[in-house]
C-alpha cells in the first residue's frame, strides 16, 4: 500500500481561556490520508476539526506531535520560503470563500496573484490564459472571471475559492465546511466538481464536515471526533452503516435526512455528552 500522503501524529492543541480554563482542541489525534482519497473528519461543533486542518495547512501550530505531508515533517514556520512550499503541496478551501475575495476587484485577481506566487514563468499574457483556462475546469466563464465578487453566487464563489486553490497545483486540498453553506443543488454539483478534478488532477482531499451526507457522497475514509479526540475510524461504509461507538450513532440519527423527523432530545443529548 502506498505511503499516507498526510500522516498525522499524536497531535495536541489546548487553547487558554482565561481564568486558568482551558480546552484541548487537539488530543492525541493520530491519522493518515491515503494518496488520491477522501478523508472526512466528521463531529459535533467544537470538537477540533477546524483545528486539525489549521494545523496541517500550517495556519495553526501544534503543541505537540507531528504532521508529515508528502514524506516531509512540516515544521511550525512563518518563513515566507517553507509557507510557498507548503502551499505548492496543500491548498484550503473555506466556508465562506469571501475571505479570499476583494470586493472592489475581479474576482480572477485572486487567481491571477497566486499565479504571480507559484508560476513565476508565467508573463501577464500567460497568466491571464491561465485563469481562463482554471475558470473553465471550474465551470465558469471569462464573463464570471471579470466580474466583481458581488456578482457572483454563492456557488460561483466557490468554484473561484477551489480554482484559486488550483492554481498553486497542490496535491492535496483541505476543505474546511467548503459546501455548508450552499443550497442542497448547488452542493450537489459542487462536490461533482470536486470529484472531478480530484480524478482528472490525482489530488487528496482532507475534507471537514458536520454533514454526514457530504460524507457518504464524497470521502472513502472517515474519523469521528468528539472533544478534540478521534473516537472512531474507517471506511465510510464501516463507520456510518456500522458504527460501533454510540456518540456516532448519535450524530448518524440527529443528522437530518429525507423523511427525517428530530427525536426530541437526542440534540441535547449529543451537546451535553450526558449518556454516551
Ligand atoms: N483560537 C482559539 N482560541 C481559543 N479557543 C479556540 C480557538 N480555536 C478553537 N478553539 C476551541 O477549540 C475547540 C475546537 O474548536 P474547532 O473550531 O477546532 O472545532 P470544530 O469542530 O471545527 O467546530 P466548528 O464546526 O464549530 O467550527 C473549541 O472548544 C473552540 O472553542
Amino acid at each position: 500500500m502506498s505511503e499516507p500522503i498526510i500522516q498525522v501524529e499524536h497531535l495536541k492543541r489546548t487553547f487558554k481561556l482565561g481564568r486558568g480554563a482551558s480546552v484541548a482542541a487537539l488530543d492525541d489525534v493520530t491519522c493518515e490520508l491515503r494518496p488520491g482519497t477522501c478523508l472526512a473528519v466528521v463531529g459535533e461543533s467544537g470538537s477540533g476539526k477546524s483545528t486539525l486542518a489549521r494545523v496541517v495547512v500550517g495556519l495553526e501550530r501544534a503543541d505537540s506531535g507531528s504532521v508529515r505531508i508528502a514524506g516531509t515533517e512540516v515544521k511550525p514556520t512563518t518563513a515566507r520560503s517553507a509557507l510557498r512550499e507548503r502551499a505548492k503541496l496543500v491548498q484550503m478551501v473555506f466556508q465562506d470563500p469571501q475571505g479570499s475575495l476583494n470586493r472592489s476587484l475581479p474576482v480572477s485577481a485572486t487567481i491571477d496573484e497566486m499565479l504571480r506566487a507559484h508560476r513565476p514563468d508565467l508573463d501577464r499574457a500567460g497568466r491571464r490564459a491561465r485563469v481562463l483556462e482554471l475558470f473553465d475546469e471550474v465551470g465558469l466563464t471569462e464573463r464570471h472571471a471579470d466580474a466583481k465578487p458581488g456578482a457572483l453566487s454563492g456557488g460561483q464563489k466557490q468554484r473561484v475559492a477551489i480554482a484559486r486553490a488550483l492554481a498553486a497545483e497542490p496535491k492535496i486540498i483541505v476543505l474546511d465546511e467548503a459546501v455548508s453553506a450552499l443550497d442542497v443543488s448547488v452542493q450537489a454539483q459542487v462536490l461533482d466538481l470536486l470529484k472531478r478534478l480530484r480524478a482528472e488532477h490525482g489530488l487528496s482531499y482532507l475534507f471537514i464536515t458536520h454533514d454526514l451526507s457530504v460524507v457518504r457522497d464524497i470521502a472513502d475514509d472517515v474519523v469521528v471526533m468528539r472533544t478534540g479526540r478521534i473516537i472512531e475510524r474507517g471506511t465510510v461504509s464501516d463507520v456510518l452503516d456500522r458504527p460501533q461507538e454510540p456518540y456516532t450513532r448519535l450524530l448518524i440519527a440527529s443528522a437530518p435526512r429525507p423523511g427525517w423527523k428530530p427525536q426530541r432530545g437526542l440534540r441535547d443529548t449529543l451537546l451535553g455528552g450526558a449518556a454516551v
